[in-house]
């Protein structure tokens, strides 16, 4: 098996989720001229926040995960922190992906209303799936790599179904406000979000620097292009006035589907869409697990000095999430209206701080990513603006955008 292709699908994998689906409606009164520009500059700012990790691998130990990247460079409050924010950020995120897996099952069985059945559903997903990655990276890999493909093969079939339809027209619209470009950037981030994940891709290609970097790159610009054609097809087929019709009757995927249903008076649209989005869903789940597994390893490892086997480190991966999602959903809930500061702490800031530390102690680096300080200092500050900027809208200083 080739893992640096297995891991560039991990990568594209992991990111096409539910931010994907989100992203239309959020730019529906952006104009879709305005939505790529976000959308590049967006990709930018993450794909080099990811290739910080790149940087900073070349001094540490393959198997390190980011609590022993931060200890390294900012001691034990570097490791406490970054530990805290990235596992609390990871198990929320996956208690939301086992509950909408659960609804996928429940959904799919037409025994959505049964509460103990549909709590069933939960823990028989979290079984299916979660097995298949406390087996093993590989095993992972090899599951991803198969879903990924029939999703991208669903995938081609929506633009199959759309792009005939798009007016050109419907590109050319303006903003209604240009503020939106703000309020929608905050979702755009976490859409182009994988980088929990880093350090397990780093294990699995040995600590192999080059195929590291391939794969990030590779991986982000498939994911760059799937929504690049995914906001063009949804912008192009659906009118602003259309658009802006769903967010006052239905502001949510489904509102999203029967629009471009009744644009097309194709019916093959809706279960297209909801393949796809299922499979976006247990793709990024997969990502998101895998890197959770493995910084719960690394910090039994090196804290704890002990080496826990893969059934006890799959309990702890698992187990949590799963009566989060089962008993307590409050929980989590509440967690994940942190989740954009939480990933622009542990994905962008942490790194650009890592890197400036790292570049005073090895100089001769063989690999940096470019930009020198300046680029790590406005990328730290974006990442803080962005994360802030629900805020901003909560206080009604910004327009609101679907997904904020
Ligand atoms: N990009 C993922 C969310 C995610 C964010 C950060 C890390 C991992 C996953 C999505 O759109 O669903």
């Amino acid at each position: 098996m080739n893992r640096t292709l297995g891991s560039t699908l991990l990568v594209s994998g992991t990111m096409i989720g539910g931010g994907m689906l989100a992203m239309p409606l959020t730019s529906a009164g952006m104009g879709f001229g305005f939505t790529f520009l976000l959308l590049i500059a967006i990709w930018a700012l993450l794909t080099f926040a990811a290739l910080l990790f790149v940087e900073i691998y070349q001094t540490a130990d393959h198997d390190a995960g980011i609590g022993t990247l931060s200890a390294q460079y900012f001691g034990k409050a570097g490791r406490v922190i970054s530990t805290a924010v990235l596992m609390i950020f990871l198990y929320a995120l996956l208690s939301a992906y086992v509950t909408g897996g659960g609804s996928l099952i429940s959904g799919a069985l037409d025994i959505a209303d049964n509460d103990t059945m549909s709590k069933l559903t939960i823990v028989l997903f979290t079984l299916i799936f979660g097995a298949v990655v406390t087996i093993g990276t590989r095993s992972t890999d090899g599951l991803n790599r198969l879903l990924f493909f029939i999703m991208l093969a669903a995938f081609v079939l929506v633009l199959i179904l759309l792009v005939p339809n798009i007016q050109f027209d419907n590109l050319l619209a303006m903003p209604i406000d240009t503020a939106l470009f703000i309020s929608a950037s905050p979702v755009f981030f976490t859409a182009f979000g994988f980088h929990g994940s880093i350090p397990s891709l780093n294990n699995y290609l040995g600590g192999n620097i080059k195929a590291l970097r391939f794969s990030i790159i590779t991986g982000s610009l498939i994911t760059l292009s799937a929504y690049i054609l995914w906001q063009l097809s949804t912008h192009g087929v659906l009118s602003q006035s259309s658009f802006l019709d769903i967010l006052k009757t239905d502001p949510t995927l489904n509102g999203l589907v029967n629009a471009t249903l009744q644009a097309t008076g194709s019916s093959t649209i809706a279960w297209v869409v909801r393949i796809f989005s299922a499979l976006a869903l247990i793709t990024s789940f997969l990502g998101v697990a895998l890197g959770l597994l493995d910084a719960i390893d690394d910090l039994l490892k090196r804290v704890f000095k002990t080496s826990a086997n893969r059934l006890s480190l799959g309990l702890l991966t698992f187990l949590p999430p799963l009566l989060f999602a089962l008993f307590y959903p409050q929980g989590f809930v509440m967690a994940l209206g942190y989740a954009g500061q939480m990933f622009a702490f542990y994905a962008v800031i942490l790194p650009a701080a890592i890197a400036w530390k790292a570049r005073q102690a090895h100089p001769n680096l063989p690999y940096r990513v470019g930009g020198g300080t300046a680029a790590l200092i406005i990328v730290a500050i974006l990442g803080a603006i962005i994360v802030s900027i629900p805020l901003a809208i909560k206080a009604g200083y910004l327009p609101f955008v679907v997904g904020a």
